[in-house]
């Protein structure tokens, strides 16, 4: 019997992993099978889901929808080969994918079909910042218009009045959807869960021509901004929105609290053009590891997982957003370096743009 796939999508750093262990801590007798997607070279998500029991496929450096769609049938393939270890398959997309060609081979390819079932595609919004990325662009109306359920999430950060008005924005784009709303506090999980998609709704492969929603401005070009920099030279583009990743690793300690004043600095002067920072970070005068977290011009940083004696103490950082300059992203890190000398370990040992 085909496996039901929920496929969760949303913008960068719309709160999908945090929605997602939310579902998978709700769902505990329920065996899943995750594909991870990232964007970056460096791998994060992964490392942030909570259940330890979950068969985990981490795919990074491109988007499932565009340059990894043979990766995809690939890893379904495999899954399917091992079908019986699972209940559910659960898809988190980079926060830049189109969902509707991640569905392709659901629909279309009958040993996928055969398989697997989409079951529902849920879209993260983020109550603060959808108005903006609708209006700078192309890829959030694409997520928006091809869920069958959409979560206006956040909520905690906008006010009820602010609501309402996104939510008719939100119902004009997809008419179809059902739309909840909710924060990592409170999500309406019930709800959620008890979306099933519609096949006879989805004969073709876009659900809806995406519709412009009447915002302000929206679709109007961005207004210019100060650059971070320019493109790195061996950066690649990515098919959306001329976004690039850099993605770095290191081993040296980084200062925790030097690291913070730098990203700090840097999101005030260039945080629209950098949409997501995300990263685990080693701090050797800290016995935990702390994921560093930025979404627009909010920056967070949060304790991890301890450190065990055998795991390799590395630092692993991305940027996503555009026009990123490599060389003076390193060089704003390499200011954050502990002080003291750190016997044995390397400095930076790779930094590579991604896309
Ligand atoms: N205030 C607030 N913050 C949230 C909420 N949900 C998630 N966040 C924070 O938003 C940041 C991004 O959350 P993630 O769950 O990593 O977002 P994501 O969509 O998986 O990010 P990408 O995979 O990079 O696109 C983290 O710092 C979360 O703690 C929420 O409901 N309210």
């Amino acid at each position: 019997m085909a496996k039901d796939v929920t496929i969760l999508t949303g913008f960068l750093g719309s709160g999908k992993t945090t929605l997602l262990n939310a579902l998978l801590n709700e769902q505990v007798g329920r065996r899943f099978a995750l594909i991870e997607n990232e964007f970056g070279e460096e791998g994060i998500d992964g490392e942030l889901i909570v259940r330890p029991d979950i068969d985990i496929t981490e795919l990074s450096n491109g988007c499932l929808c565009c340059t990894l769609s043979n990766n995809l049938l690939d890893v379904l393939d495999a899954l399917s080969q091992r079908q019986h270890s699972f209940d559910e398959l659960i898809i988190e997309t980079t926060g830049i994918a189109d969902p509707s060609n991640i569905a392709v081979p659901f629909m279309m390819v009958p040993a996928v079909q055969e398989a697997f079932c989409i079951k529902r595609v849920i879209c993260l919004v983020d109550a603060e910042l959808v108005e903006d990325q609708l209006r700078d662009t192309e890829e959030a109306i694409g997520q928006i218009s091809f869920a069958d359920v959409i979560l206006i999430n956040k909520t905690d950060r906008v006010s009820p009045e602010y609501l309402t008005r996104l939510r008719t924005t939100l119902n004009e784009i997809n008419p179809l959807a059902e739309v909840l709303v909710g924060h990592k506090e409170a999500y309406p999980i019930a709800e959620l869960l008890a979306v099933v998609r519609d096949e006879s709704e989805t004969a073709g492969i876009a659900r809806l021509t995406p519709t412009r929603p009447n915002l302000p401005g929206a679709y109007s070009t961005p207004t210019a901004q100060p650059q971070l920099a320019e493109a790195p030279p061996k950066a690649h583009h990515h098919r959306h929105s001329n976004l690039v990743s850099v993605s770095f690793r290191f081993t040296k300690s980084l200062d925790l609290t030097r690291l913070y004043h730098r990203l700090t600095t840097l999101l005030l002067f260039h945080g629209k053009d950098l949409y997501r920072i995300k990263g685990v970070i080693y701090d050797r005068s800290r016995a935990e590891r702390w994921v560093v977290q930025s979404v627009g011009q909010t920056l967070t940083l949060v304790d991890g997982a301890p450190w065990q004696t055998d795991d390799e103490r590395v630092s692993r950082l991305v940027f996503i957003g555009r026009g990123l300059k490599t060389a003076e992203l390193e060089t704003m890190l390499g200011q954050c370096f502990s002080k003291e000398p750190d016997a044995g370990s390397s400095d930076l040992l790779r930094q590579t743009p991604s896309l």
